[in-house]
């Protein structure tokens, strides 16, 4: 039972006025009361299942504003150190980070802009529902093991909140079913992903130096070979956790785990079964690829992420369905493996998540080297014969069938939150499967965290890392909250699209007023360098106090660009702090340095009549 009511994070409360509220200090307030009047939507907030009792203190007032994860009512008996409303005193938030624009009420939201992995298909967000708590199990007898933070799943939140835990001094089980750690980021996902781009950007790259005056021959692919470095690549890393595992006396036990009461879990592993102890539990339990009911998904010519990883040949025709990250990712592989590439997307742009101008230039590359793009369309039905795959689309310019060799289904990706017995232990989850979680990652059980893909968009392994050490520093008694400003996405294409913070599209539809820097690569020495000129940075600012607020790159390596907005949100930088750093030059990243005088009107590398020089 928790003494403080805060507001949960659902929906997208940000600064949100408080109209009303219909409780004061004495009164008794018990599970579904309606505590609190918001202005968005006229929404009201009731009392969450896992409180009840006498408020001793109201924090807020008519007028007030409100921030998801608020505090609202303080309840008699509260202990001395309840955790503040607001991160200030956060363990990790430097003070730049305090006194940067978002807690002042900027336009900045922390989920702006941001996509992952798991996008378009599904749109989950932190926190996505309130479902009631449920009770949880009595304890069940013959426990074996006894952790004081146990981990489930070792992914990359996983196995971050695991090391995290053990470094400050906490006993850790860290309970992983498949047989290597890592996760989906490491076996089947980020990792394997990326090698596999990597050989696609020489195989690319060296065809087109032919009309730069060099020529190669046509490459040989040997398959089994590029299958076999791409596994290296992944053991590698993945043998290499174990090591920091051993070093940290982290306890890996492997099997299936499923909460069987709030204190326990059972371990499945070659029918033996283990109840393991917890005084904290962090879930991380990660997701998995979203199956299409019309689709005959046992096929095997109808793969998955994983699947495409494989590598199991390369599939003369292959249609790519859904033109989010991961399709595009792939189609990118599969491309300069030598396979026709048709992509068919709901959205009426591919990436759905970025802003259209960042994406037309990988548009207009890649519209030139697949097969089709069909946008605004959709698969209604696949047959599978013998010749091939024959597929029925609906809208677009897609036509009504079409017969393809290989399917990749890439629609997105739903959480694990389901299949972990997670009611046993008290832990609400919503009906798509994500675990509500507050700003210290903890679900309505309050000693069990959750963190990653399984508690919301965007599932992107950096966020789970993040989450996963706030997780294991409050687990382990420390005031961290997750606090990040903004998480940035990168497709890994060619050219790499990234984003972070604000976009202009959602700007656009909150009337958020802002201004833009924009910077053409074709204006740039070292792009055209590399023999590339399509890329383009663009950042967005505030309008009235000029900080940076969003930034789009498309481009060679805008991945790695795309760290620099970050950090220079997070710092609360303006314009002219941007515009002013030297960056060094020739270097795709003094795009991001013109791009803010571009804004300010100082930049001599564009003409730029309009603007006034200041
Ligand atoms: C093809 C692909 C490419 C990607 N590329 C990128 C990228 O470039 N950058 C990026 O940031 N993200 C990328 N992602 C997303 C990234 O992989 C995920 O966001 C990240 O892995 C999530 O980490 P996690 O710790 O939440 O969960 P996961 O990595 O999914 O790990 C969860 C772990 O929990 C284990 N588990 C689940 N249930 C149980 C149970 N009951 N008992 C025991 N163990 C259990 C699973 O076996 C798994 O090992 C990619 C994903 C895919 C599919």
């Amino acid at each position: 039972m928790s003494n403080e009511v805060r507001l949960p994070d659902i929906g997208d409360f940000k600064n949100v006025p408080v109209i009303e509220v219909l409780v004061k200090a004495g009164d008794t307030i018990a599970v579904d009361d309606t505590i609190v009047v918001l202005e968005s939507d006229k929404a009201t907030m009731d009392v969450p299942s896992s409180v009840a009792g006498k408020v001793a203190e109201v924090k807020i007032k008519p007028g007030d504003t409100v921030t998801q994860g608020d505090l609202l009512l303080v309840l008699e008996g509260a202990a001395s150190g309840a955790a503040p409303a607001k991160p200030e005193v956060a363990e990790k938030a430097a003070p730049a980070q305090s006194s940067a624009p978002a807690a002042g009420g900027s336009p900045l939201a922390a989920g702006a802009g941001q996509a992952g992995y798991g996008s378009p298909a599904t749109a989950g967000g932190q926190g996505a529902s309130a479902a009631p708590a449920p009770k949880g199990a009595a304890p069940v007898s013959g426990e074996a093991m006894r952790a004081e933070v146990l981990v489930l799943g070792a992914g990359p939140g996983g196995y971050t909140a695991a090391f995290r835990a053990a470094d400050l001094g906490k006993k850790v089980i860290l309970v992983e079913r498949w047989a290597s750690l890592g996760g989906v980021c490491l076996n089947v996902g980020c990792i394997p992903s990326k090698a596999l781009l990597h050989a696609a950007k020489v195989i690319d790259e060296s065809q087109a130096m032919a009309s730069h005056g060099i020529s190669f021959a046509a490459p040989q692919i040997d398959i089994d070979r590029l299958r076999s470095w791409k596994e290296g690549v992944v053991k590698r890393l993945t043998g290499g956790l174990g090591g920091l595992a051993k070093q940290r006396k982290v306890t890996v036990v492997t099997g299936t785990a499923r909460f069987v009461s709030p204190h326990q879990i059972a371990v499945e592993h070659e029918g033996k079964t283990t109840i393991i102890g917890f005084d904290n539990a962090v879930i991380a339990a990660g997701s998995e690829p979203i199956k299409m009911p019309f689709i005959p998904h046992d096929d095997p010519r109808v793969i998955d992420s994983t699947g495409a990883l494989e590598l199991d040949g390369v599939p003369k025709r292959l249609l790519v369905i859904g033109g989010g990250i991961i399709g595009l990712e792939m189609a990118t592989v599969y491309h300069a493996l030598g396979s026709k590439v048709t992509i068919v997307e709901l959205m009426d742009q591919i990436i759905p998540g970025a802003d259209k101008d960042i994406v037309t230039p990988l548009f207009k590359r890649i519209s030139k080297q697949y097969e089709a793009i069909h946008l605004k369309a959709k698969v209604t039905a696949v047959e599978a014969l013998p010749e091939g795959l024959k597929v029925t689309f609906e809208g677009g310019s897609a036509p009504a069938t079409d017969t393809f060799d290989k399917i990749l289904v890439s629609v997105g990706r739903r959480p694990n939150g389901k299949l972990i017995g997670a009611e046993a232990a008290g832990v609400a989850v919503d009906e798509r499967g994500f675990i509500p979680v507050d700003k210290q990652m903890r679900t309505t059980a309050p000693h069990i965290f959750a963190i990653g893909d399984v508690v919301g968009q965007p599932m992107l392994a950096h966020k789970a890392v993040h989450e996963g050490k706030v997780a294991a520093e409050a687990a382990a008694g420390k005031n961290s909250f997750f606090d990040a400003k903004v998480i940035p996405s990168v497709a890994y294409t060619d050219p790499e699209v990234a984003w972070v913070g604000l976009s202009e599209t959602e700007a656009k539809a909150k009337g958020i007023k802002i201004g833009k820097g924009v910077f053409p690569w074709a204006a740039s020495g070292r792009s055209l360098s590399l023999g590339r000129d399509e890329g383009l940075t663009k950042v967005l600012f505030d309008e009235e106090s000029n900080r940076i607020v969003g930034c789009g790159i498309v481009g060679p390596s805008a991945g790695d660009l795309i760290a620099e907005a970050a950090l220079a949100i997070e710092m609360g930088a303006d314009a002219e702090d941007i515009g002013m750093t030297i960056h060094p030059h020739p270097t795709l990243s003094e795009t991001v340095g013109m791009a803010a005088e571009a804004f300010e009107g100082t930049i001599t590398d564009l003409y730029m009549p309009k603007k006034k020089a200041h």
